[in-house]
């Protein structure tokens, strides 16, 4: 091969810095109207602030400097950012038919140049990221699975898994006091007096707590008064909890919630692990060096450039790839076993066979849920059911795996880090503690809280509110303007913005949370706010959004809060916490694609009294 001729090379790279002057000029001017926060040159986007700010802390400090709407760019993507409730509204509900869907994660050429990579596939069939009619197919098809009578069923099941939950810290406080050196031998003791998941195919996965020794651990911290108080991570011990609450409630199964990055290590399918794996990523956010390379290439080329990801980014692609392997192979077995049991039943189930599966036999053999049945009318059987309407045909085996995948995901961190950040913010504000416990108290110390009860704990849903206003786990969501003459936004003032097709919006669900222009001291922790009548009719309807505003909001909301309240209720009945000393404040972030306390959330858990300690048996 001859050398390269150098003015050909100079010759080239101009012509490709003009293209991008060029591309990046034309989506200025079509978004003219809106103020830009000035990106650096050649589609490298907002690369210098997104370094030293996480995307939500960005988004604050530019909603100060421009307002409730600016132009910011992703790699050579333009988004527009929203932090006003009014312009907020308009995308989310009144206009919804022109921003019904959320932006790709990644670009979904079509025709001839659309991917056949099975993991795209995958990835693309969730209800999170699903797109036009089927979406609409997928959301009609779960709603059953949130309505208020099956909402009413669940309160027994997340009863039943938080009192997991409370004979967990027991055991782990009472080995604690009996001498255990430290946390993590303490917490790896707890984990050993619990029974290995028995995967029979009896309809329940097994993993419960081992009944053999709470007895006398429980006996044991309650009696010893000179016991040192056990460190633990109370973010790790929630995540458990929510894990357990969807399997239960979704398929009807009991998830194996032990163990984690030692199985990721050793490469062993673990459900913990997996979901841990793909929030930590943050896939592809512009906060990871990935992130930002994705924005770089030309839309068609994402899905080339994701096969390539695969193949070069050595350590996290390995992790993604195990995450959604373990997702997916689980998913898919729960799913056949489900079929199956349908046929049994004598119902019509269409058998969709498409060659969607990556993983190998072998890694299918070792996946403990191989086995294992869901329970009859699980969610699962919900989407057998399901029509997709853009085909007319059931839904294809994929598209109910992805279901699955999407709900273990969604229902899990989320839940478990808002729990996390509501007892940090009850740890560090004692006269709240107070209050909240004078209200679990006048409800009863052995009594299980159920949805028709939620009335007799204004204060409780009051601290539930207020740490999803400070710290919500969803700090931003997106949309996408897909009308094909784009949409005009008005302002307050009667400015009109006008959003072209294939324009990114986020909502600054942070940003909106923590302003001035709709909260008094936004960054106090004030439960109060929620309860004084004025305060909440002074304050727009839609400045509190943690998940999500319109129709395609959050669709777990109601499950969510339920399933905070009756946990906050039980923990509080017999337990209080205190930070641990190596608990860093104010609390560390960390942002994946949801916002989780970076490194856990350390604790020492103080029983409230030994009788109470007893009667949690
Ligand atoms: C405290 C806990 C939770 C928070 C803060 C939260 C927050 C959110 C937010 C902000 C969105 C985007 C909404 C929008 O774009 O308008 C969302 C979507 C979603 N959430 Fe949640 N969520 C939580 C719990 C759950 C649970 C328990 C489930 C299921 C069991 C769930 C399933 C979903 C799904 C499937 C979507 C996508 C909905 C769609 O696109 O149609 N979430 N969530």
């Amino acid at each position: 091969m001859g050398a390269l001729d150098p003015w050909a090379v100079a010759a080239a790279a101009a012509v490709v810095w003009l293209l991008a002057v060029g591309y990046r000029l034309v989506w200025r001017w079509r978004l003219r109207s809106i103020p830009l926060v000035r990106p650096m040159p050649f589609f490298l986007g907002h690369l210098r602030v997104f370094r030293r700010l996480p995307l939500y802390r960005a988004y604050e400090e530019w909603m100060h400097r421009y307002g409730g709407i600016f132009l910011c760019f992703m790699g050579k993507n333009p988004v527009v950012v929203l932090s006003d409730p009014d312009l907020i509204r308009q995308v989310a509900v009144k206009q919804f038919a022109k921003f019904h869907d959320r932006p790709s994660i990644i670009a979904m050429p079509t025709g001839r140049r659309q991917s056949r990579d099975k993991r795209l596939t995958a990835i693309r069939s969730g209800l999170l990221v699903a797109r036009g009619g089927y979406w609409g197919s997928l959301r009609a098809a779960m709603a059953p699975l949130f309505h208020s009578t099956a909402l009413q069923s669940y309160s027994s099941v997340m009863n039943r898994c938080v009192g997991r939950f409370l004979q967990r810290l027991q055991e782990m406080s009472a080995l604690a006091a009996n001498g255990c050196s430290g946390p993590a031998e303490a917490a790896a003791l707890a984990e050993s007096t619990e029974q290995p998941a028995a995967a029979e195919g009896d309809g329940k996965g097994g993993g419960g707590a081992s009944q053999q020794q709470p007895q006398q651990a429980m006996e044991a911290a309650a009696n010893s008064s000179a016991a040192v108080p056990a460190e633990l991570d109370i973010h790790a011990l929630l995540g458990r909890f929510t894990l357990e609450v969807v399997g239960q409630s979704a398929f009807g199964v009991e998830f194996i919630t032990e163990g984690d990055e030692q199985d990721l290590k050793e490469g062993k399918p673990n459900l913990v692990a997996a979901v841990k794996a793909i929030f930590s990523a943050g896939n592809f956010t512009p906060s990871n060096g990935a992130g930002v390379l994705f924005r770089l290439v030309p839309n068609w080329m994402e899905p080339l450039f994701f096969v390539l990801f695969l193949r070069l980014f050595g350590a996290m692609a390995r992790k993604l790839e195990y995450a959604r392997s373990t997702l997916m192979c689980t998913a898919d077995l729960l799913m056949q076993a489900a079929k199956k049991q349908a046929l049994a039943r004598g119902e019509k189930v269409h058998m969709v066979e498409t060659d969607w599966r990556w993983w190998s036999q072998a890694w299918a053999d070792q996946n403990p849920y191989k086995g294992v049945t869901p329970a009859p009318n699980s969610v699962l059987d919900m989407l057998m059911r399901a029509t997709n309407k853009e085909t007319g045909r059931g839904l294809t085996d994929v598209q109910i795996a992805a279901q699955s995948n999407t709900l273990i995901a969604a229902g899990y961190e989320t839940t478990a880090n808002a729990l996390s950040f509501a007892i940090y913010c009850l740890a560090t504000h004692p006269e709240a503690e107070a209050r909240l416990l004078a209200e679990v108290d006048a409800f009863g110390a052995d009594k299980e809280p159920t949805l028709d009860d939620a009335p007799r704990f204004p204060y409780v849903e009051a601290v539930m509110h207020e740490a999803l206003r400070l710290y919500p786990p969803a700090h931003t969501t997106n949309r996408e303007c897909t009308a094909p003459g784009g949409a005009t936004l008005v302002g307050g003032d009667g400015t009109q913005y006008h959003i072209p097709q294939g324009v990114w919006v986020h909502f600054n669900i942070w940003g909106l949370h923590h302003s001035e222009a709709h909260w008094k001291e936004p960054h106090a922790f004030r439960p109060e706010r929620f309860l004084d009548e004025e305060e909440v009719a002074g304050r727009h309807p839609n400045a509190f959004i943690p998940f999500g505003l319109g129709p395609r909001n959050c669709i777990g909301y109601k499950f969510a809060l339920q399933e905070m309240l009756i946990s906050l209720v039980r923990i509080y009945q017999r337990w209080t916490f205190q930070l641990a000393p190596r608990q860093a404040r104010p609390l560390p972030l960390r942002m994946g694609i949801t916002l989780a306390p970076k490194d856990g959330l350390w604790v020492t858990a103080h029983p409230r009294s030994a009788n109470s300690m007893t009667a949690a048996a």
